[in-house]
């Protein structure tokens, strides 16, 4: 993996395992669609903890503005990450083959002690991950905010337009 968009990529992906990859690659579809550069690859706090830690470190002066974490079971990553750097993160709980129906990963990321946050999706939303970092992007990119609330009008329309047929 370790695919970089372009040498600038605003937006890191992470995960606990390529295992995470077919959900994880939601997140990379959204910023791909609205033309974000972004960065994808392996971190993992239990297996690899200096990885973990050089990587939230470094986040911030390689230029990224947003880390998006997934994991699954014990998915202590995206708190981790987050205790590191000041970089907000996105935190994607991930079902694994193992899991206690994803409740496992879901606590572990969304009950983070108070002073760290990481803002987390629903069980496998990468999607939502990457239209979250999408957002915090657009509070100061113009050419965002407007592609943005493109998606939005769109998504409203194919509601409306659904509603009309029945
Ligand atoms: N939760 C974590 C962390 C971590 O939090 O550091 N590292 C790997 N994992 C998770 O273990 C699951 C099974 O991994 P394998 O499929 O490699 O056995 C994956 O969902 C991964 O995110």
């Amino acid at each position: 993996m370790s695919q970089v968009n372009s040498n600038s990529a605003l937006v890191g992906i992470i995960m606990g395992s390529k295992s995470d990859l077919p959900v994880m690659q939601d997140a990379a579809d959204v910023l791909k669609e609205f033309g974000i550069n972004y960065e994808i690859t392996v971190v993992s706090a239990h297996r690899t903890p200096e990885r973990m830690f050089n990587y939230a470190k470094d986040a911030q002066g390689r230029g990224l503005k947003v880390i998006i974490a997934g994991a699954g079971g014990a998915a202590h990553l995206p708190g981790m990450v987050a205790s590191i750097t000041t970089l907000p993160v996105i935190g994607v709980p991930v079902k694994s083959s193992n899991s206690i129906d994803g409740w496992d990963s879901i606590l572990s990321i969304l009950q983070m002690p108070n002073g760290i946050p990481v803002a987390t999706v629903a069980l496998n939303a990468a999607k939502n991950a990457g239209l979250l970092a999408t957002q915090i992007l657009a509070t100061a990119d113009d050419t965002l905010t407007v592609k943005m609330q493109a998606y939005k009008d769109e998504l409203r329309r194919k509601v409306e337009e659904s509603a009309d047929s029945l």
